[in-house]
């Protein structure tokens, strides 16, 4: 068996390892080598379906909205990164679309109610152990879409704490190593190169 448009991968398996809330597979697979040597190799992919993840910005107050919570695979890396500050993020259940994931998740987590958010990057997270690919969206948020103190699910054991922070302030955080989460840099610096929030677009 040839994987689409590749003609050096042959042979694919695949074994679960684990399987309890995310699936665990190893994959065995020949591939060629660029000298035209075929050897069998193996990987174990970690499969937790897809996520999606929003930076809301307001460009008045040029602020933006990010949540605060405990993050276990952090912590077992280094106890004292255990909590994250990241933006607004949810897996996509299967048969949802990343805006519909986005938009549901940004009332749970954040309280804010959003109609419409942009696509702006897709990325792998870590493409060498994950299957995840992240939709990553940008939208404007005001006080009036405020409908709910967020703060995520409880039924889910969710306990999200909903920072409004300045955009200068959160660039800084990147610099100091307290915002260290892939997607909300990527975010973050999204908004600075685009230049979505920038003083003169407030009138200050
Ligand atoms: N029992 C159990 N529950 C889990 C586990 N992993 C996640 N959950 C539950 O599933 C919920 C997932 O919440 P979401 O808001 O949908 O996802 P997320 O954890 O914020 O993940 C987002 O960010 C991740 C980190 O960047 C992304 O990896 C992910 O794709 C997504 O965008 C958690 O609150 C928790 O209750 C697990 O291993 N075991
Ligand atoms: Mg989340």
């Amino acid at each position: 068996m040839f994987c689409k448009n590749m003609n050096n991968l042959k042979n694919i398996t695949k074994t679960t390892l684990s399987k309890e809330w995310a699936r665990l597979d190893r994959i065995d697979y020949d591939y060629q080598f660029k000298n035209g040597e075929w050897k069998r190799l193996s990987r174990e992919c970690y499969n937790r379906g897809n996520g999606a993840a929003i930076l809301l910005y307001n460009v008045e107050r040029q602020t933006v909205i990010l949540t605060k919570q405990f993050r276990m695979p952090a912590y077992e890396n280094n106890s004292r990164e255990g909590m994250s500050i990241e933006a607004c993020a949810g897996a996509i259940d299967n048969n949802d679309k990343p805006l519909e994931t986005i938009i549901r998740e940004t009332e749970e987590e954040v309280g804010y109610k959003i109609s419409e958010a942009k696509l702006v990057l897709t990325a792998y997270t870590s493409p060498g152990a994950l299957t995840e690919k992240m939709f990553l969206f940008v939208a404007e948020y005001d006080e009036n879409m405020k409908i709910s103190k967020g703060g995520g699910l409880e039924s889910e054991d969710e306990d999200i704490e909903i920072l409004e922070i300045p955009f200068s302030e959160a660039l800084e955080m990147i610099k100091k190593e307290e915002i260290i989460d892939a997607k909300t840099i990527m975010l973050l610096q999204y908004v600075q190169i685009n230049k979505l929030l920038i003083p003169e677009k407030a009138g200050i």
